[in-house]
This record gives C-alpha cells, structure tokens and sequence, in this order.
C-alpha cells in the first residue's frame, strides 16, 4: 500500500484551489513521482459556505476557519500557505517549522519581509521551507539561482514579475483600452493580489525583486531596499511616445552587484521593442538573468493566475515530500554576506520627460538650460498640440539620477512649465547598473 503524506491547507483562495485541483487531478503520476500519496487533509478558510460552495474535490469537513488547527493537527505533515499577507502567515509558518513539518508558500510579501528568519528556523527544526511559487509564478527561478547557479556569479537580474501589470500594460498599448477596465479583468482572471495596489503601486514586484536579489547575491534585501514607482502614472501619451521612438513600456525589476553594493529596482521603463523582455506580452512574467560563466540566460512563462501558480506550489509539495520520506533537507539558501544598498541616484540611464508648458517664444531654450544647469545633455526634443494643451517631449542621453532628480525639481518651479507630467528611465540594449 502507497504510503500518505497529509498536507495542510492555509488558504483556498485562487492558488488555494488550483493546488486542491491539481493534487487531486494527477493522483497516480503524482505519487510515483513523490514516493507517497499525498491528501489534503484540513483547509483553513475565512468563509465556510464559500469555499463549500466551490465545487472542490474534498470534503466540506476538511475546511476550518481556525488556521491554527491546520498547523497544529498531528494528521497534517506539510504545511502550504497560500493566504497571503505578513499576519498570521508569518506565526502560523514559525510554529509549523518549531514543529518539524516542511512549510512551502507562495507569499513573496513574507518571504521578502522575514525570508531569513524563516530559512533559519526551517534549518534549525531541520525541515524544507519552500518558495518557488513566490516568484514569478509557474517560472522555475528561485531553484535555478539557489541551486543551478550556485558555482556561478550572478551579475544582474532584470525581470518582468507582475503579471497584473504586464497584462494591463499590454492591453493598454495594443489595444488602447482604458486602465481600470483592464485592472477589473486581471482581478477577474485570478491575477491581481486581494488589494491590487500591491501589483499597480509596483510594491509586489519589490517584493520579488528583493527575494531575487537576495538568492543572487547571497545576502538580505528587503521589499523596502528596492526602489519603487509603479505604473498608475502611465499614460496613452506615454505609451504613444514609446511606441514612436521604438520601445514598449514594462514595469521592471531590475536587481545588479556593481562593487559589492547591490542596486534592486522595480519602475517602468521605456525598453526597445528588440530586447528580449519587450516580447513579453498579458500576463507572461520573464526573468533575465546575467552570469560571469553562463552568461545569458532567460526564464520565462505564466507569472500568475490559479494553475500556473499552483504548478509551482505542487512541484515545491513535492520536493518537500520527497526529502521528508528520507529524512532529508533540501538545498538551503547561503550564508548571507552584508552588503552595502546602492542609492537608486547613483543610477546612470537615459530618461523621458513630458513637460505641460506655457506655449510661447523661449519655452525651450528656458526648459533646455535647466537641463544644462544641472549636467543633464538632452538627445531629442520637440512640441506636442499647441496652445493650452502644449506639451514638449524630451529624450536625455545618459545622466546621473540624483542630477535629473534636480532637473526635475527645477522645472517643476518654472513658471512657463505647467507641469513635469512624465518622467520615465529609458533603459538601452544592455541595462543600466
Ligand atoms: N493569484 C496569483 O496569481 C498568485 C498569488 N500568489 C500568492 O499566493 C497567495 C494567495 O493568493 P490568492 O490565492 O490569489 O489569494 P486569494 O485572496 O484568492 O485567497 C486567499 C485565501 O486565504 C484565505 N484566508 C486569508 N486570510 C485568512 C485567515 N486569516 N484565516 C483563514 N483563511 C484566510 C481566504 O479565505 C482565501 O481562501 C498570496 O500570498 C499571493 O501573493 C503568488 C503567485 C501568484
Ligand atoms: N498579483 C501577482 C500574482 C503573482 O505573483 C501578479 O500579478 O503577478
Ligand atoms: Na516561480
């Protein structure tokens, strides 16, 4: 007889039942594969009636709305959280690794606020936490940076990692349609967190990058290190500019080692329509990753929504099991070396200004030296409409962040400029450090 592994749910929610759905749809693939069968035994869920309600394969008794009884029920071996959230996800993870059961999330919220806490007592109760599903969905990336390029140096990570976002992004540019529109769609279609805010303030992304950044330079980057503006800014006006010099705008994570201090970024960005990650389209995550000896390498696929998501959740369950019948640990994460934050105004790339302006004779030689004044050389420039809706449109070369910072601050006190209504970084083949 197969031997079971009983798995605690903490959350069923749009991960939550694709996990259900995907562990009780492959049963006999999936208990060769693990060496065991595993059940899910108990689900912790805010509404009873609801969850009831959905139709999953599982019975109506095995949910609860005590997420503390999943953890500590001696019949529930591993531990999955997909609630999401710091609070109570973090104390029920600490009190399911003091009690020895492997704990795989999806909570990139968490990993990135308390990942080495965690990986610490996962290492001292000698069990697995897992995180795969944290990043960039179904997209295998933390156990390729944390295992396949362990004998390698990373030397940047650039990714697309909000699906929400790329998917509005996308929908905006090709399709022009309105923003809150498309935001409702990918809150329909399982891909935006519970408060979408998270995914268009750019404070999800953060949070994946700095995981990201950690697992590459082996040290503790935090969600609040990473530098952050999210896309709710954007407008036609930009995506048009864009499209017409030839990029596509992507919110981006940008995370990179230049002299032992680590840069972690997340921000949209004008990227030519050549680059690898403008090809990135709905809600498509990818992950470019620079190495000394692999040199490039690029992951890519479904960054959110149900299945995707729960694929990665389901791989993790498994890895987990396996190493739990042997009485084994997986890969830990490495000793973490202190390093220094690199201030995003040390930044060197090109930048987009849109600047509402009064439309009269010296407007621009005003605007152009500010920009000199402030060491900032600019490439392109020229008028969109006229009269009251006029507006001029600037391309700089390559420029210091903190000096067009001060530009910006400048011409926001012209009295001939109306408004600094854009700034966004121009990001060339190679990414700026
Ligand atoms: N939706 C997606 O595409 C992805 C989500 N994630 C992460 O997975 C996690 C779950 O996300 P979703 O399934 O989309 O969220 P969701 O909001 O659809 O589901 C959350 C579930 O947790 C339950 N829950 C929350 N707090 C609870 C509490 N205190 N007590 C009992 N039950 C509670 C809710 O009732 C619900 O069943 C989050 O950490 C999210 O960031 C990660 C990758 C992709
Ligand atoms: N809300 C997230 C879900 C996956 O992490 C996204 O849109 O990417
Ligand atoms: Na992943």
């Amino acid at each position: 007889m197969d031997r079971v592994l009983r798995i605690g749910l903490l959350g069923c929610g749009t991960v939550g039942g694709g996990v259900v759905t995907l562990l009780s749809g492959e049963v006999d693939d999936i208990t060769a594969r693990t060496g065991a069968r595993l059940e899910v035994v108990r689900i912790a869920v805010r509404d009873l009636d609801k969850a009831s309600a959905r139709g999953l394969p599982v019975s109506r008794d095995v949910f609860t709305t005590d997420p503390s009884a999943v953890v500590e029920d001696p019949d529930v071996d591993v531990v999955v959280e997909v609630m999401g959230g710091l609070d109570p996800a973090g104390g029920l993870i600490r009190r399911a690794l003091e009690l020895g059961k492997p704990v795989v999330t999806a909570n990139k919220e968490l990993v990135a606020d308390a990942g080495p806490e965690l990986y610490e007592a996962a290492r001292a109760a000698g069990v697995d936490f897992a995180y795969e599903a944290a990043v960039a969905g179904a997209i295998p990336i933390i156990r390729p940076l944390k295992e396949s390029l362990a004998g390698d140096r990373v030397t940047r990570v650039v990714g697309i990692l909000n699906g929400t976002t790329n998917y509005i992004l996308t929908k905006m540019s090709e399709e022009g349609a309105d923003y809150a529109e498309v935001l409702a769609d990918a809150q329909r279609l399982g891909y935006a967190e519970a408060d979408p805010t998270a995914d268009v303030g750019g404070h999800d992304a953060a949070a994946k990058c700095a995981i990201l950044a950690s697992l590459a330079f082996d040290t503790v980057v935090h969600a609040s290190d990473v530098f952050r503006e999210g896309i709710a800014a954007i407008t036609a006006t930009d995506l048009r500019v864009a499209d017409r010099l030839g990029y596509v705008v992507k919110l981006v994570g940008i995370a990179s080692e230049v002299d032992d201090r680590v840069g972690a970024r997340v921000h949209p960005v004008f990227l030519p329509k050549e680059h690898p990650l403008a090809s990135v389209r709905d809600a498509f995550n990818a992950v470019y990753v620079e190495a000394e000896a692999a040199g490039q390498l690029m992951f890519y696929g479904r960054g959110a929504g149900a299945m995707p998501t729960a694929s990665a959740v389901v791989g993790d369950v498994i890895d987990v099991a396996r190493n739990l019948l042997q009485t084994a640990r997986g890969a830990a994460e490495s000793v973490h070396r202190a390093k220094a934050i690199r201030p995003i105004e040390d930044l060197q790339t090109q930048y987009y200004v849109l600047l509402a302006v009064d439309d009269q004779a010296g407007v621009l030689a005003d605007v152009a030296r500010t920009f000199g004044d402030h060491g900032v050389s600019i490439a392109q420039v020229w008028q969109e409409g006229a009269g009251d809706s006029a507006q001029l449109v600037l391309i700089t070369h390559r420029a210091r962040e903190g000096d067009l910072q001060q530009t910006v601050g400048a011409l926001a006190a012209m009295t001939n400029v109306r408004s600094v209504a854009s700034v966004l970084r121009v990001e060339s083949e190679v990414f700026a450090s």
